[in-house]
């Protein structure tokens, strides 16, 4: 039985592994198989240079930083297994997971999950989006926006909520011109949000228009073809970028039904921290986060769950006959007594109190 599994492998879960295999809690990750179609590593292997991302003056390859953030996983005695989790079972523990193409097989066992499954944007398939893909089309305008070929360059959003509006903002920094297409005859974006797209100079708004396919030189993309829904009328719009913002999707068919979820299909964690409504399940990275969805907030979501976790709800044991057995308990009665008798003054004190209580129960834990 592994004692921890960190399911999926985004930085997210590399930073998961990392604080896990410090602690020698011997942490398990599948990475999968092109799980939801992307190659182990996450969405950061679909882009080319990542720039936002601290300690890379010059930015880095995408694949690049997550080969750096498997190498550091493995580094720290992380066992990672090239599959796909394709079921879990998580009403008890130890929970229960099947991998793909083994589902008739007996299930694995794990205390406890990390679900760090990511999410990925939602893409239109347009004629000619394949090639263009990341050589200007983009799901990402925040990730994407500041390359140079989009600067002063006439570029496109598709959508007509918040993201689009907040995209298409965010683009008229670099863009000569920025084009919102809009499938309906109005935003769906918030008040406040249409408006300012609407009295943005730098924004044209197309209502009923389509984009039906993507052009450009076999290497950049030049235009889009698009279409009036009202009027059939089909016609070629000068376009360097075009940024999808038709929303993304978390990869949270696996947990359907188990794990308690907001109505986009996001796990919901207790603000935070990575606490699931699962007790022993624990989310970060995309998979839980709309608002920020990058790889510096993905990678930085685990540890602040972690050093709560460790001191809290896991005990280390060397009562069973494997002495490296691990043993992941709830919270004791003694811990919830405690709590509600000393309330902590500040951040610091609780600090205190937690460290001095934890260290007689837990002669292995090293953090
Ligand atoms: C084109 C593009 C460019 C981007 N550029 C930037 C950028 O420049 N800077 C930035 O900060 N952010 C960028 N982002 C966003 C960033 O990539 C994400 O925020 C970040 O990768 C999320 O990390 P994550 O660990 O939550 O999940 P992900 O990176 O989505 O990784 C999840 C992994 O889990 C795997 N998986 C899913 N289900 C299973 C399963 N059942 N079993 C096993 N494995 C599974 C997936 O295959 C995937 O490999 C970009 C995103 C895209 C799409």
């Amino acid at each position: 039985m592994h004692s921890k599994v960190v399911s999926e492998s985004g930085p997210a879960a590399h930073t998961a592994a990392v604080y896990l295999a410090r602690a020698e809690l011997k942490p398990v990750m599948y990475e999968g198989m092109l799980a939801n179609g992307i190659a182990p590593g996450g969405q950061l292997t679909t882009t080319t240079d990542v720039e936002n991302y601290p300690g890379f003056p010059n930015g880095i390859g995408g694949q690049k930083l997550m080969d750096a953030m498997r190498e550091q996983s493995e580094r720290f005695g992380t066992t990672i297994v090239t599959e796909t989790v394709s079921k879990v079972d998580l009403s008890k523990r130890p929970f229960k997971y099947w991998l793909e193409y083994c589902e008739e097989e007996a299930p694995n066992t794990a205390d406890a999950l990390i679900f760090a499954t990511g999410a990925s944007a939602r893409r239109l398939h347009l004629p000619g989006e394949d090639t263009y893909w990341q050589n200007g089309i983009s799901a990402c305008a925040v990730c994407d926006g500041a390359v140079p070929i989009f600067r002063n360059k006439p570029l496109a959003v598709i959508g007509g909520g918040d993201s689009a509006a907040e995209e298409a903002i965010f683009l008229t920094k670099y863009g000569s011109k920025v084009t919102v297409l809009v499938r309906k005859d109005k935003l769906r974006a918030s008040n406040i949000m249409a408006k300012r797209l609407s009295a943005h100079p730098k924004v044209e708004i197309l209502y009923n228009t389509v984009a039906t396919e993507a052009k450009g030189d076999g290497k950049l993309l030049h235009s889009l073809a698009i279409k009036n829904v009202v009027t059939g009328e089909i016609r070629d719009l000068s376009a360097s970028g075009l940024f999808y913002a038709v929303g993304h999707e978390p990869a949270t068919a696996l947990i359907k039904g188990q794990i308690e979820c907001d109505e986009d299909g996001y796990i919901i964690t207790k603000p935070g921290t990575s606490y699931t409504s699962v007790k022993g399940v624990f989310a970060a990275g995309d998979v839980q986060d709309k608002r920020y969805r990058q790889a510096i907030t993905s990678a930085g979501m685990y540890p602040n769950c972690f050093r709560s976790h460790s001191f809290m709800c896991f005990r280390l044991t060397t009562s069973d006959k494997d002495p490296d057995a691990l043993q992941l308990l709830r919270p004791s009665g003694y811990w919830q007594r405690r709590r509600r008798r000393r309330k902590p003054q500040n951040p610091l004190s609780k600090q205190k109190r937690v460290k001095l209580t934890a260290l007689p129960h837990s002669s292995k834990l090293i953090l």
